[in-house]
């Protein structure tokens, strides 16, 4: 069936597979690079299409602003069709803190092959997506990608059921004893997210599926955004001491011997948010936004109708040179000076009606940290303008070790 977007530009199509085989031999980092290539080539939009399906991609402001700030357009790719197994429906995305339960120290649960069966599942998904037979679930189930999935799955699953459930015991037995749960620093303990889903559970709103899928999104959600992005900060920084000691000056002027900054200290300290917002430029994560359209929309000229896929390829929007000058340099300042002239050429944590849930407060976890290391030692790289190879699955990650020097100050 025609359609108007098949007017838009992009790579050759075959007949009835269009651009299926494309891709089929690359590696991921082959994969990543070859999409930052076509980004380069199709500098407002371009579609591909393998046998139905058509793919818009947008990396243009104007384009990514008619589609995330849509109030309707809210429905998300297949990607999250393949992760519903262990997200279920659950809202996508959080943290360890908001479960009340500290996974790193715990050693009752295993959080290395929890960690592990993340990696994998998103391996395997993105070893789906470029595979369109294995779109279905039969077909998909069958195969030794899909049984190392469902593994993977139950891994996960008994991770977070035993997190719920250790929280349920804990909660029961201090209601028991009529006691007031403190934390390790003797205060009364707050309610996290996890309570409340209990509190839900005993009114029986939600049953422990629903929960689990809760649980499951957060960590998901949380964990590896915020970790990549310390990590990549850490690098950067590490090859611009300039930075570091401006963080430092900034901390001191606003914290005038005082220990522990509040929130409002915090949002004072606009250099560090800019060296924060310019690691998420570079570094996006997730690097690429999918949506399913659920209303007809027209993006220069040409009608996309409902039902159509759309991609905003967040990382080559964060790169164009129309809107970020000298785009691979480090140059926190372009967010103090009111350089940033689209509000849309910017969106880490997407925008619109389906942006990130946990905003705020990933920029508080990734200051405060930032805060905490540069206070006590000074970071040094092992060599010097070198940048990491990026490589990604579900998430963009480095594809080595980044080794940086902490020497105490
Ligand atoms: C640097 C850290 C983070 C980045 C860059 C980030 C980025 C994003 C992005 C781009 C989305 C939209 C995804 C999409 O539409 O496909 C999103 C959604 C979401 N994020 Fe984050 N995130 C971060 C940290 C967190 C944290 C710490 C939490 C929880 C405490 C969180 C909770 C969520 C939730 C619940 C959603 C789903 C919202 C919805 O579907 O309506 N995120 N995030």
């Amino acid at each position: 069936e025609d359609d108007p977007i098949d007017s838009l530009p992009g790579p050759a199509k075959l007949p009835i597979i269009g651009n299926m085989l494309d891709m089929f031999n690359m590696t991921p980092g082959e994969k990543f690079k070859y999409e930052r290539q076509l980004s380069k080539t199709y500098k407002q939009r371009y579609m591909q299409k393998v046998f139905y399906r058509r793919i818009v991609y947008l990396h243009h402001p104007d384009d990514v602003e008619v589609v995330l700030s849509h109030s309707k357009n809210i429905t998300k790719n297949v990607i999250y069709d393949f992760l519903k197994p262990w997200l279920g429906t659950g809202l996508l995305l959080s943290t360890e803190t908001a479960l009340g339960t500290k996974l790193d120290t715990d050693r009752s649960v295993n959080t290395a092959a929890y960690k592990d069966a993340i990696s994998k599942i998103g391996q395997i998904c993105i070893y789906r997506l470029s595979r369109i037979w294995l779109y279905i679930d039969a077909i998909f189930n069958r195969t030794s990608a899909g049984r190392e999935f469902a593994k993977n799955v139950d891994i996960i699953h008994s991770f977070a059921d035993n997190v719920i459930v250790q929280r349920k015991e804990q909660r029961l037995n201090s209601l028991d004893k009529g006691l007031v749960e403190r934390d390790e620093f003797n205060r009364k303990k707050r309610t996290v997210l996890l309570d409340l889903l209990l509190e839900a559970e005993a009114k029986r709103e939600i049953d422990l599926e629903g929960i689990r899928e809760e649980v499951n999104t957060f960590m998901f959600a949380g964990h590896d955004t915020t970790g990549t992005a310390l990590t990549f900060s850490l690098m950067l920084l590490s090859d611009h001491e300039e930075a570091q000691e401006r963080i430092l000056e900034e901390y001191n002027e606003v914290m005038r011997g005082k220990e522990t900054p509040t929130l409002s200290e915090f949002a004072e300290m606009k250099y560090l948010d800019a060296v924060i917002k310019e690691t998420l430029r570079l570094y996006p994560n997730p690097h690429r936004i999918g949506r399913v359209l659920t209303e007809d929309i027209t993006l220069g000229g040409v009608p996309m109708r409902a039902g159509t896929e759309v991609c905003v390829l967040t990382i080559d929007l964060h790169y164009r040179e129309d809107f970020f000058p000298e785009p691979e340099k480090f140059r926190p300042e372009r967010f103090l000076r009111g350089e940033i002239q689209h509000p849309y050429s910017f969106v880490p944590f997407s925008a619109g009606p389906r942006n990130c849930l946990g905003q705020k407060f990933a920029m508080l976890e990734i200051k405060s940290v930032l805060t905490h290391i540069c206070n006590n030692f000074k970071l040094v790289p092992m060599k010097r303008n070198w940048r990491v190879e990026t490589v990604s699955d579900i998430v963009l990650k480095p594809a080595e070790p980044i080794y940086i020097k902490f020497v105490p100050r």
